[in-house]
């Protein structure tokens, strides 16, 4: 919300209830043993009318799961499948969250309150169904960044220190829990699909393809699209839309998601599932997050790669209620679309406007280029070219031209701020797990909004 702006109301729903027969288990919450508020999203709370709240009804609603008035009656853990590292894996699902909450925001689009770490569910296999404090920590940094860099991404809506000692493989153990909900518009996975499509669930497929069109409106496809008006093409269309436009905007944002399996895509386009995830010390296509991806699979380089290879299995999935030639159709507009949305993210980064797809293009490889070779950190290359500043040798060709375009705002006079490279990330814990001291991750969350307002929001795609 903009200042200035009315709070909006709050207004609950809950959509998913006629789907929840097969889509979905109701399950009961974790009791935990203490229920410490670390972060109440005040921001994003006051868009869903939920900003009005005491600590207490907080940490009521969003530790303990007492039911919001009017929506979902009971939490519902969703069923789903997914690839994972390009595996298939029929035993997934919602294995430590649910979905707690629907209500529509300002703009009369829906939103959902989902969590991570609230306990198990018939999806938890062996494990604990809980989050570590550190990751509840790690994906908030993550989501105020990606916000403030145009980044379409669930948001940090609340964390909750629980009280549990947590043992896991990739943290010092014991280490401490907590519960995270976050925000965003839905949570129907491409693995969602791939479940009801194993199962051969025909008329299923059709109800879920038939509530992300009424519930995620997009636009409908091309003029010229085979298909065009039949409901699963008209969905396959808006996911390439939307995941084209996901992968260019993580590239420019210098992000490594990390785990870009189909259980981790959202069909509404919006990043989540923040584990292991890193932002580019320097500028190398070959950079992978994940210790565990020992083949450089999700390296940032080749996260469009990996997204379009999601949107191929979405594809295959819906063969069961379409053909294939207008799903393949709508695959092949990935490319050109990423890349067009390369361009124009890459300019509102910059803050400068376009000079036409040519011009555009060879201006995005030279700074690429230019990073490459000089190993300087994205965000510093960004924050020192605003508005094509500081061009010199090669770079001043590509420059030139090109005219401002974003807004003015203080912060472009000023160094630029640390980059939220593992160092960083993990300086900004360590003051949390040692000395209880969560002033270093408040400032920085400061510093992450005044970011996010100095770049002002992302140009909206255009149309076809
Ligand atoms: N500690 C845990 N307890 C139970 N299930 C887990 C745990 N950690 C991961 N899972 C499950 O393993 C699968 C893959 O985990 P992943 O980390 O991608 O998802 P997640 O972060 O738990 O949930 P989401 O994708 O909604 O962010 C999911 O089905 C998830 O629910």
């Amino acid at each position: 919300m903009n200042a200035g702006e009315q709070p909006a109301a709050y207004r609950p729903e809950h959509p998913l209830l006629e789907l929840a027969d097969w889509l979905a288990d109701p399950v009961a919450p974790a009791d935990f043993p203490k229920t410490i508020l670390r972060w109440r999203n005040d921001r994003a709370a006051a868009e869903v009318g939920l900003a009005g709240l005491s600590d207490d009804e907080w940490i009521a609603h969003f530790a303990r799961f007492d039911p919001l008035p009017g929506t979902l009656p009971a939490p519902l853990a969703l069923r789903y499948h997914g690839h994972q590292f390009r595996v298939y894996n029929p035993e997934i699902g919602d294995g430590r969250g649910f979905t707690f909450a629907q209500m529509r925001g300002a703009d009369g689009r829906l939103l959902e309150l989902g969590t991570k770490g609230s306990g198990t569910t018939p999806w938890s296999r062996t494990a604990d169904g809980r989050l570590t404090l550190k990751g509840a920590v790690r994906e908030l940094l993550a989501t105020e960044l990606l916000e403030a860099l145009g980044v379409n991404t669930s948001r940090t809506f609340s964390i909750v220190e629980t009280g549990e000692e947590l043992w896991r493989g990739d943290e010092p153990s014991p280490t401490r829990s907590a519960v995270l909900v976050r925000l965003s518009h839905g949570h129907i996975r491409i693995g969602s699909f791939q479940r009801l499509g194993k199962l051969e669930e025909a008329g299923h497929v059709r109800e879920l393809v038939d509530y992300c069109l009424s519930q995620f409106p997009g636009p409908l496809p091309p003029d010229d699209a085979p298909g065009r008006d039949e409901p699963a093409v008209i969905l396959m269309h808006q996911v390439v839309e939307r995941l084209a436009d996901l992968a260019a905007s993580w590239m420019v944002a210098g992000f490594v998601h990390g785990v870009l399996n189909t259980d981790n895509m959202n069909v509404t386009g919006e990043s989540f599932d923040y584990g292991p995830w890193r932002f580019l010390p320097e500028w190398d296509a070959g950079f992978t997050a994940a210790y565990f991806d020992h083949a450089g699979l999700y390296a940032f380089g080749r996260q469009p790669e990996a997204l379009y290879w999601n949107c191929g299995q979405l594809a295959i999935a819906l063969r069961i209620v379409a053909d294939a030639p207008p799903l393949l159709a709508a695959l092949e507009r990935f490319g050109p679309l990423y890349m067009g949305h390369v361009r124009r993210r890459w300019l509102w980064r910059l803050g400068l406007g376009s000079r036409g797809e040519e011009r555009d293009a060879a201006l995005v490889a030279a700074c690429e280029a230019a990073m490459r070779e000089s190993g300087e950190a994205p965000d510093l290359f960004f924050h020192r070219h605003r508005f094509g500043r500081a061009a010199e040798g090669p770079l001043t060709q590509a420059f030139e031209g090109f005219e401002p375009a974003g807004p003015s705002h203080p912060l472009w006079d000023e160094p630029a701020p640390p980059s939220l490279v593992i160092d960083r990330v993990e300086a900004l814990w360590s003051a949390i797990d040692k000395n209880d001291d969560w002033d270093p991750l408040t400032s920085e969350i400061a510093a992450i909004r005044r970011l996010g307002e100095a770049l002002g929001a992302a140009p909206e795609p255009g149309g076809h």
